[in-house]
């Protein structure tokens, strides 16, 4: 299954674990299906249809929001579970960090999530997620683009749950991420503008992508070993 040639010639570890940020709609799923393609490795991709909360929270975001983010942290636990067991070679669609610092923030510095939930909410996932014992990935690549781009994304796509969203929630959670971004430390970054690849008319584009992932792979492996 490994694409060991496209691994071995920009020498990227087969163990490797490249995970994609970025808001709603900026293409991380579909960059994700295309590196792991050209690498051989396994996805581990965001389930959007089975969600059983997804629907109901569109639909009334105060009644859901603790829902939702309970399961999207139970989700991304599972699949965090899975990448170590099968000893990494992942493209991962979206970080275990976004849920918390965009999602169950945003929620509550909007009233939308009260303090009790999000209390409760944040003591789980820092008893899950801050400890010594939970891999970060190699690198976080974030995508970036402009607001109108990503929303034109978003309209294309057409899930009828986000054509309904006011546009001030998609602007507003477009401003945090870059916020976001500029203070993420847990793990390597790129940023990637959805500009500088096109999966679709350009595919060799996804070389430029698999260049900087080894560049910046190579320079923090360099780091440790001195
Ligand atoms: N490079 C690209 N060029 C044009 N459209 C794209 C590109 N990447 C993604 N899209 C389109 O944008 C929409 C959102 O992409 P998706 O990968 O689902 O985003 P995300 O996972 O970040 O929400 C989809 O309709 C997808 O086909
Ligand atoms: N943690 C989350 N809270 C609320 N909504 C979330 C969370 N994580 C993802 N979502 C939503 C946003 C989209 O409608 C779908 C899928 O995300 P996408 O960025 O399109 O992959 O889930």
């Amino acid at each position: 299954m490994l694409n060991h040639s496209l691994c071995e010639k920009y020498g990227i570890p087969r163990d490797a674990v490249i995970t994609i940020g970025g808001t709603v709609g900026v293409g991380k799923s579909t960059i994700t299906m295309a590196l792991a393609e050209s690498l051989g490795f396994r996805t581990s991709l965001e389930k959007v249809d089975s969600n059983p909360y997804l629907d109901k929270f569109y639909a009334d975001f105060e009644k859901w929001s603790f829902h939702l983010q309970v399961y999207f942290l139970a989700e991304r636990f599972k699949e965090q579970k899975r990448i170590f067991e099968y000893g990494g070679g992942f493209v991962q669609d979206r970080s275990i960090y976004e849920d918390t610092g965009i999602f169950a923030k945003m929620l509550f510095d909007q009233g939308k999530m009260s303090q009790t939930d999000y209390a409760t909410y944040t003591s789980l996932f820092e008893a899950m997620v801050m400890t010594p014992y939970f891999p970060h990935p190699d690198v976080l690549i974030y995508l970036e683009g402009t607001f109108d781009d990503v929303l034109t994304r978003i309209k294309e796509r057409g899930r009828p749950m986000e054509q309904n969203t006011d546009i001030a929630y998609w602007k507003e959670m477009y401003g945090r991420y870059e916020e976001w971004i500029n203070n993420f430390t847990a793990c390597p970054v790129i940023r990637l503008n959805i500009n500088e690849y096109d999966v679709f008319k350009d595919k060799e584009s996804i070389h430029h992508v698999l260049e900087k992932i080894a560049q910046r792979i190579g320079q923090v492996r360099q780091t440790v070993r001195v």
